[in-house]
């Protein structure tokens, strides 16, 4: 791997928020810049991009976008995933959702000290959940793996991890807020 590159995964419908969440705004900021600033605090990237579909991909002002590839248009977010992993073969890809807003730059660090040690897939726990868009995803073949998913039409993340060696980094072990994964799906999560 040759550097790593900080993934804001915007590209979904937010069909439970009513509203594109990744635009929401949260003490003054939308969500997806929560995303963004917590990954240029974390000092662990090279590049910060946002991965969303060609609906959105106007509305992310100065920031870069990748748009999902075509053939797998609104398959979910392993269909973002694929997109960069195809794009950047050599790249690890830090991926936070833009829906976990107070996710911390100490966290991100602790996720890609982990997989700097090894190659596999680092994703976080947090008690009893886990949160596959809070996680690193890296190694040889992970494009065709998830090429093999979605064509099949397995699209959940952990038809993945049943591929390919994932660790499970359990927040519990770690000095951190659990505010910090609060996933906001509904407008009811925000109180
Ligand atoms: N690039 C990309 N990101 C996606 C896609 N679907 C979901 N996401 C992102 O993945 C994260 C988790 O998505 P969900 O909350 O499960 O899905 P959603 O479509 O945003 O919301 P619901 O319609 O309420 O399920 C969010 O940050 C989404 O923006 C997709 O097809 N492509």
């Amino acid at each position: 791997m040759t550097g790593t590159i900080g993934i804001v995964m915007a590209g979904g419908n937010s069909t439970r928020f009513g509203e594109d969440k990744a635009f929401f705004e949260i003490d003054g900021k939308p969500m997806y810049r929560h995303i963004v600033d917590a990954l240029e605090q974390s000092g662990v990237c090279d590049d910060i991009m946002v991965s969303t579909n060609s609906r959105l991909s106007g509305r992310f002002d100065d920031m870069p976008v990748k748009v999902d590839v075509k053939r797998f248009r609104d398959r979910g977010p392993l269909a973002g995933i694929y997109t960069f992993a195809d794009a950047y073969p050599d790249k690890r890809l830090l991926i936070i959702s833009c829906d976990t807003p107070y996710i911390s730059p100490e966290w991100i660090r602790t996720l890609h000290e982990v997989a700097l040690d090894d190659q596999s897939i680092v994703v976080t726990r947090s008690g009893d959940r886990l949160h596959p868009l809070v996680g690193i995803y890296q190694g040889g073949g992970l494009a065709s793996d998830i090429e093999r998913l979605l064509t099949t039409d397995r699209r959940s993340m952990k038809a993945l991890f049943a591929e390919r060696k994932t660790i499970e980094v359990d927040s519990k072990l770690y000095d951190i807020d659990v505010t910090s994964f609060l996933n906001i799906n509904r407008k009811a999560d925000l109180h």
